[in-house]
């Protein structure tokens, strides 16, 4: 039976409760923003969030634009579980694509629908200091070799008093995963891993993963077959058994090291769904796959 809109309305109440004046990180992947139009509804979502007293703070993707451009100049974009090969050309381009369109069309996109959105680098107040992540090591026929998969970073310090001060104020703080090593080389750093080490360090309420599909999916091939709930614990036997792969490994990381540090639950949800968002904070019936640890179990 469906809602009377009052009765989805007074639903919300609770939540909206609970949720008042609590800081919530939000990706948005490449592949949530399909069209202007999901982006659209992405951001207003968002800014709805802000109107109801909550803290978002955006961290974007967009590696299928880093792709498209890539191909566009004759390079074949290359990853090793779910992180890009970052030369230095592809370092430049991860930047013009980040931090010079998508960042800035998300912040105007805020302005339009009434937020202040304001857009950040790791670079921006020392925010994510990072290095190079080392070589890996793989078996090429059977012979152990190294891989250097390039300017990939991963973080070492997050100062997040900018985020702080900007919440404070109201705006709606915009990251690119882009950071600096100690000598001011710029870093390629997944955008979940970015979202999930951003999420620990604010202590957010919650870490929320907007992608394209609805969830961990046991079976790729079945829609139906998703995991709604993912304990700690399970993570790596999951990756082991090669469940979680690909793109959803930085995911079910980074939610991982949010939810250790004391983020009370994070979850993956389908971006390309009109207001999942909403429906997964203020609905009775989540959506997506939701990770949680011994911190915060369930009821
Ligand atoms: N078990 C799984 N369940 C669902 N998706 C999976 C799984 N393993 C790998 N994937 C892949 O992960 C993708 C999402 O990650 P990614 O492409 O990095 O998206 P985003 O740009 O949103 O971060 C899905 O589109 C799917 O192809
Ligand atoms: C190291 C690494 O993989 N960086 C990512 C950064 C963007 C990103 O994460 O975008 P999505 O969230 O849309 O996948 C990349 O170059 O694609």
């Amino acid at each position: 039976m469906e809602l009377k809109r009052e009765n989805v309305l007074i639903e919300a109440l609770p939540y909206m409760q609970e949720f008042y004046d609590s800081i919530m990180v939000i990706k948005v992947g490449g592949n949530a923003m399909v069209s202007a139009q999901i982006m659209e509804d992405i951001i207003k979502d968002i800014v709805l969030l802000r109107y109801v007293g909550i803290k978002p703070v955006i961290v974007h993707g967009g590696g299928p634009e880093i792709t498209e451009k890539m191909e566009r100049m004759g390079k074949k974009a290359e990853f090793f579980q779910g992180l890009r090969i970052t030369d230095d050309e592809t370092m430049e381009i991860a930047r013009m694509v980040l931090v010079g369109n998508i960042n800035t069309k998300i912040v105007s996109l805020i302005g339009v629908f009434g937020g202040k959105g304001v857009g950040f680098t790791g670079y921006d107040g020392r925010m994510i200091l990072g290095h190079k992540q080392a070589a890996k090591r793989v078996l090429v026929d059977g012979v152990e070799t190294e891989v250097d998969i390039g300017w990939v970073g991963e973080s070492e310090v997050i100062n997040p008093e900018i985020l702080h001060i900007m919440l404070e104020k109201g705006y709606i703080p915009v990251i690119s995963p882009v950071a600096v090593d100690a000598k001011g080389n710029a870093l390629n750093i997944n955008a979940d891993t970015v979202a999930g080490d951003i999420a620990a360090a604010l202590k957010a309420k919650k870490l929320i993963l907007m992608t394209d599909v609805s969830g961990l999916l046991r079976d790729m091939k079945d829609p139906n077959s998703r995991i709604s709930r993912v304990n700690l614990d399970e993570i790596d036997p999951l990756i082991e058994e090669g469940v979680i792969r690909g793109g959803m490994i930085p995911k079910l990381k980074g939610a991982a090291v949010a939810v250790k540090s004391g983020v009370e639950r994070a979850h993956i949800i389908n971006g390309s769904v009109s207001h999942s968002m909403l429906l997964e904070l203020f609905t009775d019936g989540g959506v997506g796959t939701m990770i949680y640890g011994p911190d915060h179990p369930l009821e």
